[in-house]
């Protein structure tokens, strides 16, 4: 058997429901609309585990599935060295969003992560506390950060809502996900020219554990004949 893990609900789901069966294997849900059951049609061996996206790149680590889909951005945030541990099958066009790091749209002198800098040191001499960045995405946020050379802030952890922490007043500044980019507007906030820290959509992904048996790797070959990848 091959476990294929997919999002349990919302758009991913759907779309992810569509992308197989725009290629011949049936994905569904087998219960209720509130089950988390499961089926497949049209391929032997496939079997489908509904779960949710932010916990998609810990099972396929860890092994308990060997496929997975969820958002590129998950990945790269939940797993450290993320190459090394799973490995990118196929992008799947649907659920794209930007990871962006965005300030006040009232820091009419503040464009660029350099203005950044700047703005985060004389803040550090001015209040006596370092800038604040709100996000969830904290190793992708560091790790971007770092390599920017961006140095003089904080991470306050944001588990949702985040554009609103600025005018909160618990942050300066937010790095989150966007996609229309109404929320950042509703909220005052501009995204820096700088600022994209990753585009993510939908990946299909497989765990690069070395336990897999024979006839998984078999599958896994068969499988990616059927769906063209
Ligand atoms: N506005 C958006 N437009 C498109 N994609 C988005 C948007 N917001 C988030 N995403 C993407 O959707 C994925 C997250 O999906 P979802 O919201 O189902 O995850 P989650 O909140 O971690 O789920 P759960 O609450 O079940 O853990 C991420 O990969 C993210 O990039
Ligand atoms: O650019 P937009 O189209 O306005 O979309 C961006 C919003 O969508 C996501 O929130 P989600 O609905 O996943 O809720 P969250 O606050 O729990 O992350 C993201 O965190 C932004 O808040």
């Amino acid at each position: 058997m091959l476990k294929l893990g997919v999002p349990s609900k919302g758009r991913l789901m759907e779309k992810t429901f569509d992308w197989f069966g725009a290629r011949g294997i049936s994905l569904r849900k087998s219960g209720s609309d509130r089950e988390y059951a499961a089926a497949v049609d049209g391929f032997e061996g496939l079997e489908l585990v509904l779960l949710s996206a932010g916990e998609i790149p810990r099972e396929l680590a860890s092994g308990n599935i060997h496929l997975g889909v969820t958002g590129s951005d998950l990945v790269r945030e939940k797993l450290a060295n993320w190459d090394s541990r799973v490995a990118e099958l196929a992008p799947m066009g649907f659920g794209g969003a930007d990871l962006i790091v965005a300030v006040p749209q009232a820091w009419v002198d503040v464009n660029t992560l350099d203005d950044l800098d700047a703005t985060a040191a004389a803040f550090r001499q001015k209040h006596g506390f370092r800038l604040r960045i709100a996000t969830k995405y904290h190793r992708l946020v560091r790790e971007f950060l770092r390599e920017q050379g961006v140095a003089d802030y904080q991470i306050v952890d944001s588990q949702g809502a985040t554009e609103g922490t600025v005018k909160n007043e618990t942050a300066e500044a937010i790095a989150d996900i966007t996609s229309t980019g109404e929320t950042l507007r509703a909220n005052g906030l501009k995204i820096l020219d700088d600022g994209l820290i990753h585009a993510s959509q939908a990946t299909l992904f497989r765990g690069r554990r070395n336990d897999w048996t024979d006839e998984q790797r078999k599958k896994l070959k068969a499988l990616q004949l059927v769906l063209g990848i």
